[in-house]
């Protein structure tokens, strides 16, 4: 009998085999999903001036406190003008939302507030407060002020912030170079007509689809079940990607050659087979190149199992997390649910069960959804996680709560 990992220690392993890939510039428009690697600072006050955020009229609240109600326009100050100086504090200028608020001003009255009449305004309310409706300079960060920290994944809030900083290109971490290959002589491509005993090969295309939500732009090929062709291809790969991410031929069938074959290139396994289902017969090694720490550049090779659900969710629990924290991202901020209803689970093996998320009096509850095992990919559809299961147990109540591997 093989000795089997257990999850908690093929994580482990696999989370010291986190990796630094550098850094790299990109212009800020196509920096969305990447790990920010600068702080980004306000070069400027925000707003950079008193803006008008009201469009109406500008005048001296000490007029308005000494009972003025009419003021005749002196003139109009839109957006994107130098900012003009009142000259006689009896009068008012006409403003626009986004504009300089004018010198020798201080607040603003929006126009709904105010009937201007052959040049006259008169204000219609009768209370007005000092700087009301005007968004007062470095109100909302200083000039030096730290917006965004490094380390931070760029979503759309940040590409506006950059945009505002005016950071035309940004310090991003690299992304690693991915292949990911399958192999199976009973796999066509999926603009194929199988054959009766053929099937459509779908597991690349869920891999590819899984790294594009960490904006990882991954190769994909796939190779027959020739050991020859597939040793030559995967040398070639090792030496052209950082990452190799396989799907299939890793359990005991007589065409399963990746273990071997990955040894055989100097591979080193970090450990064959762990205590999970689905997904027991995964493979993960390295390739160390380079010899000192700092120019060290290792291979990185997960070898999941050809099952459907197996290489799905081993991509989710063991990929992502090493991609995360290789990213220098907090990779253990984990969801949990209350389990739906109770289970019985007798092997001695962490159960990744499927299961339907659903809000209940604000609990977020994990009902169990029963497929028909690691190859029943179409239950993917219906489900949206899977629940961790331990492996040192067998009942698990319902209400009880475990951790969740979320995928939608
Ligand atoms: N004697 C044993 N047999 C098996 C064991 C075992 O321990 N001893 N483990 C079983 C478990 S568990 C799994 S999971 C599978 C994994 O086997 P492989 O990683 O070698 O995967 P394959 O045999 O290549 O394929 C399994 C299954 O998945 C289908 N498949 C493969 N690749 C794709 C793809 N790209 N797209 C869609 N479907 C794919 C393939 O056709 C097979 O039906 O082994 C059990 N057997
Ligand atoms: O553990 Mo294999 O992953 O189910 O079918």
């Amino acid at each position: 009998m093989d000795k089997l990992t257990t999850s908690n220690k093929a994580l482990e392993f696999i989370l010291n085999n986190s990796q630094n890939y550098g850094t790299e510039e990109v212009p800020f428009s196509h920096s969305l999903g990447r790990v920010l690697k600068e702080n980004i600072v306000a070069d400027r006050d925000f707003p950079p001036f008193n803006r008008v955020s009201m469009d109406g009229i500008a005048i001296q609240f000490s007029e308005f406190e000494n009972g003025k109600r009419t003021f005749k326009v002196e003139g109009i100050q839109p957006a994107g003008s130098k900012p003009h100086s009142m000259q006689n504090h009896e009068n008012c200028i006409e403003v626009m939302t986004g504009a300089v608020l004018p010198k020798n001003t201080d607040v603003v009255i929006p126009y709904e507030q105010v009937s201007i009449v052959d040049g006259i305004a008169t204000i219609e309310i009768k209370e007005l407060r000092f700087f009301q409706n005007i968004h007062e300079q470095g109100k909302d960060k200083k000039e030096g002020d730290l917006i965004i920290p490094q380390n931070k994944v760029i979503s759309s809030a940040e590409i506006g912030v950059l945009a505002t900083v005016g950071k035309w290109t940004v310090k991003v971490a690299k992304q690693p170079k991915v292949m990911i290959v399958s192999t199976g002589d009973e796999l066509v491509e999926v603009n194929e007509t199988p054959a009766d005993y053929q099937i459509r090969r779908s597991n690349v295309h869920t891999l590819v689809s899984i790294l594009k939500k960490y904006y990882i732009d991954a190769d994909s090929a796939h190779i027959a079940d020739d050991k020859n062709a597939l040793k030559e291809k995967i040398e070639n790969f090792l030496n052209d990607y950082d990452v190799l991410l396989f799907s299939g031929a890793v359990s005991k069938g007589k065409f399963d050659f990746i273990p071997e074959i990955l040894e055989e290139l100097r591979v080193e396994k970090l450990f064959h087979k762990v205590a999970q289902r689905p997904g027991k017969p995964f493979w993960f090694g390295h390739k160390i190149i380079g010899s000192s720490r700092n120019n060290r550049n290792d291979k990185i090779v997960f070898a999941f199992p050809g099952n459907p659900i197996s290489t799905f969710v081993s991509c989710l629990k063991y990929f992502v997390p090493w991609y995360q924290k290789s990213m220098k991202l907090d990779f253990e901020n984990r969801t949990f649910a209350l389990l739906g209803e109770d289970v019985i689970f007798k092997p001695s093996l962490t159960y990744f069960l499927q299961v339907k998320l659903e809000k209940r009096n604000g609990d977020l509850v994990a009902v169990p959804i029963r497929g028909n095992g690691s190859g029943d990919l179409a239950i993917l559809v219906e489900a949206d996680a899977f629940i961790e299961l331990p492996n040192d147990r067998v009942e698990f109540k319902k209400d009880e709560v475990f951790p969740i591997i979320e995928y939608r």
